[in-house]
């Protein structure tokens, strides 16, 4: 049986928005069970559809139209519409299935670009597809993406119970910024971007929260994000930051502060879920057994 895992990403670092983004440690799986007389998509995910209009599908078919349907089985850790990157691992994963299915063998870097193309940025494609941290952008008719070293800490990751669709939470953002705030906010982002590559995990801790793109206006629709970056402070976390489109949090924590930071969390009387995860260095993996 052909089984295509994909991991979930948390995109934007900050002050990185729609470029940086890295893989981390919860899968959506798609075991593809056999052919079938229609396209049928197994699933306990909520309201995503079951036929060919399902993301992952609608997602091959772009890629190789004449795919015999099959029946699949999708089992996802990912959160939907919960700033995961859940749209991204069933886009990338409809593009594995093609990829697998139609034996078109596609370089990484094609499947980086057509993934891009459909998601419209890189930052949760990229690392899904190639795993760790990835940097990246659209350049003229191509998409770049440069892989960083991973960071060195714990990812203490609130999940808050509601959704926010990536549309609504880009809906909330300004048609415009200045020329001196768009030079500001893009200096920050290239600065992290460099601390990342060199490791100067100091600069990157200074800058993960000084985000001038997308967290000063989002910020309202996940109130939680100003409390629960005090209290992992005064708990000892490195920084936070919004992840992806929201509304998880993401709280960055050397080791030996990952309980206090927890604790302060809970006891605080926050009481969405938390996962501590880790950064993974694989991306989209395939098995056949
Ligand atoms: N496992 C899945 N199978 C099929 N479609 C999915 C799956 N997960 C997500 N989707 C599609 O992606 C939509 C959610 O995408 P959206 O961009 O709003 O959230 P997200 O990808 O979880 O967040 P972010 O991009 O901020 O990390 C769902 O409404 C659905 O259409
Ligand atoms: N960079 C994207 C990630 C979600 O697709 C955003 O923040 O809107």
């Amino acid at each position: 049986m052909l089984t295509i895992k994909v991991p979930a990403t948390s995109a934007n670092l900050g002050p990185g928005f729609d470029s940086i983004g890295m893989a981390v440690s919860i899968y959506l799986t798609v075991k593809v069970i056999e052919p079938a007389a229609a396209w049928q998509v197994e699933h306990d995910l909520g309201d995503l559809p079951h036929d060919e209009t399902n993301l992952i599908v609608q997602t091959a078919l772009k890629v190789a139209p004449d795919l015999t349907p099959h029946h699949l089985q999708v089992t996802s850790e990912i959160p939907v519409a919960h700033g995961l990157g859940s749209s991204s691992s069933a886009i990338v994963a409809g593009i594995e299935l093609a990829n697998q299915l139609a034996d078109l063998q596609l370089p990484a870097e094609q499947k980086v670009l057509i993934a891009s193309q459909i998601e419209g940025h890189p930052d949760n494609v990229a690392p899904a597809i190639l795993g760790g941290l990835v940097i990246g952008t659209k350049a003229g008719e191509k998409f770049l993406a440069v892989p960083a070293p991973a960071l060195p800490w714990d990812l203490i990751t609130y999940i808050p119970a509601y959704n926010l669709a990536t549309a609504d939470a880009r809906a909330v953002l300004p048609a415009t910024l200045s020329f001196q705030e768009a030079t500001h906010a893009s200096a920050i982002a290239n600065t992290l971007a460099a601390a990342l590559v060199a490791q100067q995990y100091e600069v990157v801790a200074q800058l993960l929260e000084q985000d001038q793109f997308h967290e000063p206006f989002r910020q309202r629709l996940v109130p939680e994000l100003t409390t629960i970056r005090r209290l992992a402070h005064e708990a000892g976390a490195v920084a936070t930051y919004l992840s992806g489109a929201g509304p998880t949090i993401m709280i960055l924590s050397g080791p030996d502060c990952t309980a206090k930071v927890v604790q302060a969390i809970q006891g605080a009387g926050l009481q969405a879920p938390i996962q501590v995860l880790t950064s993974v260095a694989t991306g989209v993996q395939v098995e056949r057994a």
